[in-house]
């Protein structure tokens, strides 16, 4: 009989197994997953009613959290074997996280919350320097890609608006190219036509690095633009 040929797996960038996780010791799991992998550079879009625990889940895949049972392995490390600060680290260095409230510092301009995120890993730093290009350099080039113009670059970010904001964040999470970016409903402030475009040119930075991406949002819209939805309450039981 003649064999098959291989099919060529992409190595995986997170993998869950018999994942358990209560936010009070006694309570009944928020999270009880068995299985759960995502590939390196898919595009995923996470999605489930509201208080499916769809936060708490970005938060053990940042290292914020760990489980009382079971593995996260996130670029092949497990999680739940690292100390608080080991995690902090493997965080800054591999991690790009956008919040739903962007977390910029107001009094700071849009080129250093951007760089901020260099700031505190070696990795990033490293990562840049690798393909020839500083911290200051590649924050300007991610804000224009993202639809900020130059002449706002010096600009406080206090003084922008939601959806330029919402670059900015995008921008940090992406600087220095971490492989994994965690993204918490950021889109929810802004209207259709915004959120699309502001996908579009999240993705393109994304494929540009082979990015996993994560993404939650309540909006169903915006499902097809994905390579693939994962809805919680299916995967938690
Ligand atoms: N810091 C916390 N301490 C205790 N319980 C928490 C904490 N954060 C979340 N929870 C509880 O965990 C459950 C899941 O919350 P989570 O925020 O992860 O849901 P979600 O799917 O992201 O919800 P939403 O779509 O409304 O943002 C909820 O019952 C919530 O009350």
């Amino acid at each position: 009989m003649q064999s098959q040929p291989a099919v060529e797996h992409p190595p995986l960038s997170i993998a869950i197994q018999g994942l358990r996780f209560s936010w009070q010791p006694t309570a009944e799991p928020v999270l009880a997953i068995d299985a759960l992998t995502i590939s390196s550079g898919e595009r995923v879009f996470l999605h489930g009613p509201s208080g499916s625990g769809k936060s708490t889940l970005l938060s053990l895949l940042a290292g914020v959290h760990t489980p009382q049972q079971g593995s996260i392995e996130v670029q092949g490390r497990a999680l739940e074997r690292l100390s608080q600060s080991q995690r902090d680290t493997f965080r800054a260095d591999h991690i790009g996280y956008i919040f739903q409230q962007f977390n910029l510092l107001p009094f700071l301009d849009l080129i250093h919350n951007v760089t901020l995120a260099c700031d505190f890993s070696a990795a990033r730093r490293q990562r840049l320097a690798t393909h020839g290009t500083s911290a200051t350099a590649e924050a300007a080039r991610l804000l224009k890609q993202l639809g900020i113009p130059e002449a706002l670059h010096q600009r406080q970010a206090s003084q922008l608006s939601v959806g330029q904001q919402q670059r900015v964040a995008a921008a940090r999470a992406l600087i220095g190219s971490p492989p994994v970016v965690i993204a918490d409903e950021p889109t929810s402030a802004l209207d259709a036509n915004s959120r699309e475009n502001f996908l579009h040119l999240l993705f393109a930075e994304c494929e540009r690095a082979r990015t996993t991406l994560v993404f939650v949002s309540h909006d169903q819209a915006l499902a097809p633009l994905f390579s693939r939805s994962v809805d919680l309450s299916e995967v938690n039981r």
